[in-house]
């Protein structure tokens, strides 16, 4: 068996004392499109950012193609092929456009190649980053993250606030990054149907531990697994 590109085992980690992810394991394979669901509060953006080292880990390992990366600094995370895009987005705001994409530019990276999949930052790449609606700085957040060239991209609520014409702008923006074959995803997303109907797997949390893990289909075929652990059915969500 192949290698899993990211891989949890036993996975302790919160903030200061307190304990948010209660022994998370899982391993991912390298191209996989893995939904993590979860009612609000139950640690999906805490397991984002513990696997990006922005918490702290208790006990466990994280290993990155391998190599247990528990001990690299956060600002060193990029650099074994992660990539987080935060639900704060946090690009630069005073910053252009195109300065907030040179911040995270790395090796061969382009800014043509951020312009190519958001044409609506090329328009915009003089303005600060302050300046943009929501779906504009939630591209650029993308592209940024992007411009590091991140083997596993980490999503956490990429579509929260924004509409919907925006919302499947993007979903077709990660159909295209899952399909080119560099990328593996990770999508922490509360409109639930859009996930699973992105995703070939899901987990789901609830009170920072794996409640559910399966293919996408078994939850899109079976709403009741989604009713139990989440309490919604989908045609609510
Ligand atoms: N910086 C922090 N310091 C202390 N506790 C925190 C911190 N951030 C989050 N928590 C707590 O960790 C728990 C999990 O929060 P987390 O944001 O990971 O959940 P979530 O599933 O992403 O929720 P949401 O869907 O609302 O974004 C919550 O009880 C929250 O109050």
């Amino acid at each position: 068996m192949t290698e899993p590109i990211l891989s949890l085992e036993n996975v302790v980690a919160g903030y200061g004392d307190t304990t948010v992810l209660h022994g998370i394991s899982f391993d991912v394979p390298a191209g996989e499109r893995l939904a993590i669901i979860g009612r609000n509060g139950v640690g999906k953006t805490t397991l984002l950012k513990t696997v990006m080292g922005l918490t702290r880990l208790h006990s466990g390992e994280i290993r990155m193609s391998g190599e247990v990366i528990n001990k690299v600094p956060p600002h060193r995370r990029a650099g074994t092929g992660l990539g987080l895009v935060p639900q704060t987005r946090d690009i630069f705001p005073s910053l252009s456009v195109e300065e907030n994409l040179l911040s995270g530019m790395k090796g061969d990276a382009t800014l043509e190649e951020a312009y190519d999949l958001f044409p609506r930052l090329k328009e915009r790449r003089r303005n600060g980053g302050g300046q943009l609606s929501g779906g504009e700085q939630q591209m650029l957040a993308i592209a940024r993250t992007l411009m590091g060239r991140p083997a596993v991209l980490m999503l956490d609520e990429p579509l929260e606030g924004l509409a919907p014409v925006i919302c499947d702008m993007l979903m077709e923006t990660f159909e295209t990054l899952a399909a080119d074959g560099r990328h593996t995803l990770l999508l922490v997303e509360q409109h639930t149907e859009l996930a699973l109907a992105f995703a070939d797997r899901v987990i789901i949390l609830d009170a920072g531990a794996v409640v559910h893990d399966g293919p996408a289909q078994a939850l899109r075929d079976d709403p009741a697994i989604l009713e139990r652990h989440v309490g919604v059915g989908l045609a609510e969500v």
